[in-house]
């Protein structure tokens, strides 16, 4: 596994392969990596012949200092596990190689940004934007591996390759689980024992919504008896809790006629905000 810290060293690490015809999947991650990363890297690791893994916390992408001062980094067992899954190369640049000036650029994803996590981090999805579209021009993958967990980011991810023409195809997988639901995140190392039972919350609610909606019941009702449940929980703030079309983030009130449905939900739990989702139809 060879660590490469600059745009250059990734240009003639991978010209040659990229001569050779060799299909290059690149994972993008912020570090802290858990088991949801690894299995981005494993399905990377399946379905192309050369992987990249980037690890960067995109300051840009954060709209609340103390979340970015907070962010978990764990340079030394991240590299540890990627190595032991077999990863061909690191992109780990400091942050004068991504901004080697500081960015004019803002991205605005219209409807799809204005929504959900969009609402509640002004700016985010600009970050995201901007460094996903810099970390694509410096890699040049055939294959880009995201979780289906930051559905939001997938929807305007895939939205920002087709505006801007980039020859890269993405690959959304599974969200990854603790054996209680909670969906792994590199923010739950911040959660005390406490808080980290409390967080189940996210995934035990829209569990209840699916299978409340499946069974008929009115999209409002069963909003109002999630809230509810939120509200009883003193460790636990709820943020939102939308039925939405899984492409469009266009909310809905109900799933028939829908043929691509999620529920997705954000809550702070303590002092950390999680965010969690779940497919419907
Ligand atoms: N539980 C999970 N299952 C599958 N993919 C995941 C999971 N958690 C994160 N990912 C994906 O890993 C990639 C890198 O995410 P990132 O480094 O932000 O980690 P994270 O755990 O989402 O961190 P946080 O949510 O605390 O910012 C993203 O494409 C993200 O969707
Ligand atoms: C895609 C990404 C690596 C961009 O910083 C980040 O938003 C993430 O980890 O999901
Ligand atoms: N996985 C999303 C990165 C963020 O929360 O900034």
């Amino acid at each position: 596994m060879t660590i490469l810290r600059t745009k250059q060293a990734v240009k003639s690490a991978l010209q040659i392969l990229r001569t050779s015809q060799k299909t290059i999947g690149f994972v993008p991650t912020m570090g802290a990596l858990h088991k949801g990363h690894l299995s981005l890297v494993e399905n990377a690791k399946l379905s192309s012949e050369v992987v990249i893994v980037s690890i960067f916390v995109n300051p840009t992408q954060f709209n609340n200092k103390e979340d970015f001062e907070n962010y978990p980094i764990t340079i030394e067992e991240d590299l540890k596990l990627l190595e032991e899954k077999g990863v061909d190369f690191i992109f780990l640049p400091n942050l004068e190689e991504m901004y080697p000036a500081e960015t004019l650029l803002k991205m605005d994803f219209g409807d799809l940004d204005k929504t959900l996590e969009g609402a509640f981090r002004p700016g985010h999805f600009s970050g995201v934007g901007v460094v996903v579209s810099k970390l694509l021009n410096i890699v040049k993958p055939d294959k880009s591996y995201f979780g289906q967990k930051d559905l939001q980011q997938v929807a305007i991810i895939k939205r920002l390759v087709v505006d801007l023409c980039f020859d890269v195809e993405i690959i959304v997988i599974p969200t990854i689980r603790e054996q209680d639901g909670l969906a792994m995140s590199s923010r739950n190392v911040r959660l005390n024992p406490d808080e980290r039972l409390t967080a189940t919350i996210l995934y035990k609610c829209l569990v209840f919504a699916k299978d409340e909606l499946l069974d008929g019941g009115d999209w409002f009702e069963i909003r109002e008896k999630v809230t509810k449940r939120f509200h009883d929980e003193p460790q636990a703030r709820l943020e939102y809790f939308e039925l939405v079309h899984t492409d469009t983030l266009e909310k809905l009130k109900e799933i028939k006629g829908q043929k691509k449905v999620s529920i997705c939900t954000a809550a702070y739990i303590g002092e950390v905000r999680l965010i969690d989702n779940l497919s419907i139809v």
